[in-house]
């Protein structure tokens, strides 16, 4: 008996599983913005160690739904959610979830990249350090260092990381961000156009990034572009006028989607 297909042939049938695990699930979610409703019914599921791209026009809610997996909206007044959404079956928007910590384990990277005006290293630890998961010099440098290495930035930053994030270039910032959200352990990560404000070699590396962090986290990611969508992505979720207008593997979404509407949108009709 060989051993190691043995181990590769459980590790394939193990990823194979999880593919089809539910790590988060939306129900009947509505969102409304004072009088103004912004998504109506929603329910769509979230693959673990898969790729979900959300896609649709401009205003179709995508955004807002993605801030509801991990309560981001609940930093906007006016807004109000009703339905259901569960990370490992369980009740986000239950009354004894303690957000701070929904929020560390469903992380999130900006459209801007946004790191803060401190040190490389400061960047990355304050996470960790806040949530108390390091206290010791070793571990934090330890934690510095894996998450500059999974967000593939170590190489290029690794002699000056006391120097300002603010410092580096845009691509760079954004793969800072992406290390600040792995450096506190998330589950889920949501990205909210993370590559729109990058040129496109800037934008191929973090494409790259997103491929590789898929093995070990959950991913939602909001994007203008089909490509990209069609590139990163597993499934595929297409919004319209604050409705799920069909969900699916990406590769049928592109080739043969159920609705005439996504297809419209997939192929630069509208939108
Ligand atoms: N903070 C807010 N206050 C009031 N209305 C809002 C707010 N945020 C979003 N909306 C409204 O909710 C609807 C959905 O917006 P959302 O940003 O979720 O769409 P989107 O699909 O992400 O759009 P885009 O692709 O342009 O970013 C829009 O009509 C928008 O104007």
């Amino acid at each position: 008996m060989n051993i190691m297909s043995e181990a590769a042939t459980e590790r394939a049938v193990t990823a194979a599983v999880d593919q089809f695990e539910i790590k988060m699930r939306g129900t009947d979610v509505c969102v409304y913005y004072g009088e103004k409703q912004a998504l109506f019914d929603v329910n769509l599921e979230v693959r673990k160690n898969s790729v979900t791209a959300l896609i649709g026009p401009s205003g179709c809610g995508k955004s807002t739904f993605l801030r509801c997996l991990n309560r981001m909206n609940d930093t906007i007044d006016i807004c109000r959610i009703t339905g259901e959404i569960t990370f490992d079956g369980e009740n986000i928007y239950a009354p004894m979830i303690d957000v701070v910590e929904l929020r560390a384990r469903v992380g999130m990277v900006f459209q801007k990249p946004n790191p803060f005006p401190k040190s490389i290293y400061e960047n990355v630890v304050y996470g960790p350090r806040i949530h108390g998961q390091v206290t010791t010099r070793a571990e934090m440098d330890e934690i510095v260092e894996r998450s500059l290495i999974k967000a593939g930035l170590f190489n290029e930053v690794k002699d000056r990381l006391h120097e300002p994030g603010t410092g580096l270039s845009g691509g760079q910032q954004q793969r800072l961000c992406i290390a600040r959200a792995i450096a506190v352990s998330p589950e889920v990560i949501l990205m909210d156009e993370p590559c729109s404000a990058l040129d496109p070699i800037a934008t191929a590396k973090v494409e790259e990034l997103i491929d590789e962090l898929r093995e070990n986290y959950t991913i939602v990611i909001v994007t203008h572009s089909m490509q990209q969508a069609a590139r990163v992505s597993q499934r595929t979720a297409m919004f319209h006028l604050g409705k799920l207008v069909e969900e699916g593997p990406t590769d049928k979404m592109f080739t043969n989607p159920d609705t005439k509407l996504t297809q419209d949108y997939i192929t630069g009709r509208f939108g």
